[in-house]
């Protein structure tokens, strides 16, 4: 069923709001505490439809995992404690849910499928099934595993060294949850950039040691995770939509509290400061593995700037959010080393391009990013989609804040994909 919702323009943003838990965290505290061994408990988790799948995939493979007031408890059985599932392991919409999911059934004794929607299916899964079959898995699927659906028998593995194309956050994870199934040898990624680093925090407060240089990770198989209590911070990559609207909409303050800011994820900040916008960051005392603060955002002045590079990464899940954000920036704003955004839920140069002309900006796809000249006035009374994809939609219903008419957004149910509250945080602040 497809949703869709008639959305207006704002007067002001102002007040205090708490986006939910990160979703790559919450990925990996499920998944890493059902292959450790006691009972993990994860405050804060977002029950965003993406995480809610690693949960039923971790299930049908017999790990209990209850949830209960906001708070998931995991009861680990170790490494060797999964089970053959009897049914498809569905993954929904997420790739980290698949490509993680895989390597760590790479090194489980047992047959396996993985089955998707639409937006997996075309996503490209031989980034991960090229290293996981180097390291002994057996993986079979459909254009010879490059794409869902796939199968998966675990084997026994060995380590190795690998040099990934892409800075993948999910490659790297998969690879190195791979490495701790083998017989204590040493599995190191390198990757052109840094992606973000949660795995390997995490699995250091899960009693694992990782070595880790400016772009590369290693871990040293044979060591069993022991279950710990994990909290998760608030997701930057949804704090990103209230971050811009609150620089775009006028006379706006908005208050974000408990984000997580680990600096492989601050990339919307270092933009926003290099726009010249009106942010303050309030670290807290540091009692996670995880950094956390409060950041505000006023309505700022913004100037376009270049985004390329390293910086990539860093906010690679918030480029559609970061093109509106540039359509209200003096200047042009020149995205660039960002070729991955074709293979994300949609191809996010193709859809944001498309749905923001419809608005009347200035933005031309490139090859591998995109070109916004601002500063323009967005136009309502069109219809537009989020194609599926909750970035697009999220980064649309912010659009519609400052069109000079309602904004009809499609397809608005795929938001709940990693923000189900998004629309009562959208109201509590524009009352
Ligand atoms: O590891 C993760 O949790 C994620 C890594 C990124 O993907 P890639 O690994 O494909 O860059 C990101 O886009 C995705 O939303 C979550
Ligand atoms: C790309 C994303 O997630 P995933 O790869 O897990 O589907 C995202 O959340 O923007």
């Amino acid at each position: 069923m497809t949703t869709s919702k008639k959305l207006s323009n704002v007067q002001r943003l102002t007040g205090t709001i708490e986006v939910p838990g990160d979703k790559s965290i919450s990925h990996r505290a499920v998944m890493f505490g059902s292959i450790a061994t006691g009972k993990t408990e994860i405050s804060n988790f977002l029950m965003g439809a993406d995480c809610l799948s690693t949960v039923s995939c971790f299930r049908k493979m017999g790990v209990s995992i209850d949830i209960n007031d906001g708070k998931v408890i995991v009861e680990g059985n170790g490494m060797d404690g999964l089970r053959e599932p009897s049914d498809i392991l569905d993954v929904g919409n997420s790739g980290t849910t698949t490509r993680l999911m895989l390597g760590i059934l790479s090194g489980a004794p047992f047959h396996a499928c993985i089955i998707g929607d639409e937006s997996i299916a075309r996503r490209p899964m031989s980034r991960v099934t090229k290293p996981l079959r180097l390291m002994g898995a057996s993986i079979d699927g459909r254009e010879n595993g490059q794409y869902t659906p796939l199968s998966i028998r675990g084997g026994n593995l060995k380590g190795i060294t690998y040099e990934s194309p892409v800075a993948s956050a999910q490659v790297k994870s998969a690879i190195l949850l791979a490495g701790l199934r083998t017989d204590k040898e040493e599995t190191t990624v390198i990757e052109p950039h840094k992606s973000r680093d949660h795995t390997e925090r995490m699995l250091r407060a899960f009693g694992v040691e990782v070595k880790e240089d400016s772009t590369s990770a290693t871990v040293i198989g044979g060591k069993e995770l022991e279950a710990t209590n994990i909290f998760v911070p608030g997701d930057i990559s949804s704090a990103a939509f209230f971050l811009v609207a609150g620089a775009i909409v006028p006379n706006s303050e908005i208050i974000l509290k408990n984000v997580g800011i680990n600096p492989t994820r601050t990339g919307i900040i270092e933009v926003l400061q290099m726009m010249g916008a009106s942010i303050e960051i309030i670290q807290h005392d540091q009692y996670s593995f995880e950094p956390i603060a409060d950041i505000i955002i006023k309505t700022s002045t913004l100037k376009g700037i270049t985004i390329g590079g390293d910086l990539i990464p860093k906010l690679i899940d918030e480029i559609p959010v970061i093109a509106l954000l540039a359509t209200q920036a003096e200047g042009k704003t020149v995205i660039k080393d960002a070729s991955e955004l074709k293979v994300k839920e949609t191809n996010r140069i193709d859809t944001v391009v498309g749905e923001l002309s419809k608005l009347g900006a200035s933005i031309d796809a490139t090859d591998d990013g995109m070109i916004i000249t601002g500063k323009t006035g967005l136009s309502g009374n069109v219809s537009v989609s989020s194609h599926g994809d909750h970035r697009i939609g999220m980064m649309l219903a912010i659009a519609a804040c400052i069109t000079d008419g309602t904004l009809d957004l499609h397809d608005v149910d795929a938001i709940a994909v990693s923000y189900p509250n998004f629309f009562e945080h959208l109201s509590l602040l524009s009352k």
